[in-house]
């Protein structure tokens, strides 16, 4: 069964229909990279599954709640990967146990702490926020993420503040994350990151899904059409 399920999905800005019809299932263990042209409506789709738009029409079925990373990495600068992580769990934690850090549950901690081991930064736990590169700054994003206790991650260009290596390193880790069970998501802007480290590569066009394919069967045309403006894919 899809972990995410989007059917029929439109949303318009007043007369500016972004999403006409768009869907798209996501099985658990998938890692879906989803391109298209400046403004085709990749952020408003995502942002629709996770509730920051209200859709005009469709409908979205979750398994649990999503979880969501942007490009722009929200963290608190100032304290460690640790309590940043921690954070992902504050809407499950009573209010008491959430207003400062230092009451955050052990238990807890030592969740975190397997979350920034999942991402390969069990070593940076205490480290500030500050401190770390934006590249480890977006593993502890994803870390909260799963922090959260999430089946489906959802990432807005994740990896386009990146330096290309961290931007290959972040696309893998979602990959490898996908095939521990979850369901991903992400917008990418480097299609050739997409086809690298995704599973399924879906095109959004003209508000549509305009491609679907397995990774390792969509062609160059079909990617380059996408950036046509007004482009249909091949
Ligand atoms: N809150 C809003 N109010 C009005 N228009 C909006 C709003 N959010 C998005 N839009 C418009 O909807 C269209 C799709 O925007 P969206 O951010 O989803 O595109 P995108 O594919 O993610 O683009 P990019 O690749 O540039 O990030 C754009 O024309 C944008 O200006």
């Amino acid at each position: 069964m899809p972990a995410l399920r989007i059917s029929n999905l439109s949303k318009s800005f007043g007369e500016n229909r972004v999403l006409d019809g768009v869907d798209l299932n996501v099985e658990p263990g998938e890692f879906v990279a989803v391109l298209g042209a400046n403004g085709c409506g990749k952020s408003t789709a995502l942002r629709c599954v996770v509730g920051l738009e209200q859709p005009d029409s469709g409908e979205v079925d979750v398994d649990g709640r999503p979880a969501m990373v942007f490009q722009r990495i929200h963290l608190v600068h100032r304290r460690t990967a640790l309590d940043n992580v921690c954070a992902g769990a504050l809407g499950r934690l009573p209010l008491s146990r959430s207003i400062t850090p230092r009451l955050f549950p052990r238990e807890l901690r030592e969740e975190a702490m397997w979350c920034l081991e999942r991402v390969g930064l069990a070593d940076h736990a205490g480290e500030r926020a500050v401190r770390l590169s934006g590249g480890q700054q977006q593993r502890v994003a994803i870390a909260r993420a799963l922090c959260q206790r999430t089946n489906v991650l959802l990432a807005d260009e994740p990896v386009s503040a990146l330096d290309p290596s961290a931007a290959v390193n972040i696309s893998e880790l979602l990959g490898r994350l996908a095939e521990e069970g979850l369901a991903v998501v992400a917008v990418l802007h480097q299609p050739q990151l997409a086809t690298r480290c995704a599973h399924r590569v879906v095109g959004l066009s003209g508000g549509r899904v305009a491609v679907d394919r397995s990774a390792a069967a969509v062609s160059q045309a079909e990617v380059d059409a996408l950036y046509v403006p007004g482009g249909v894919a091949v």
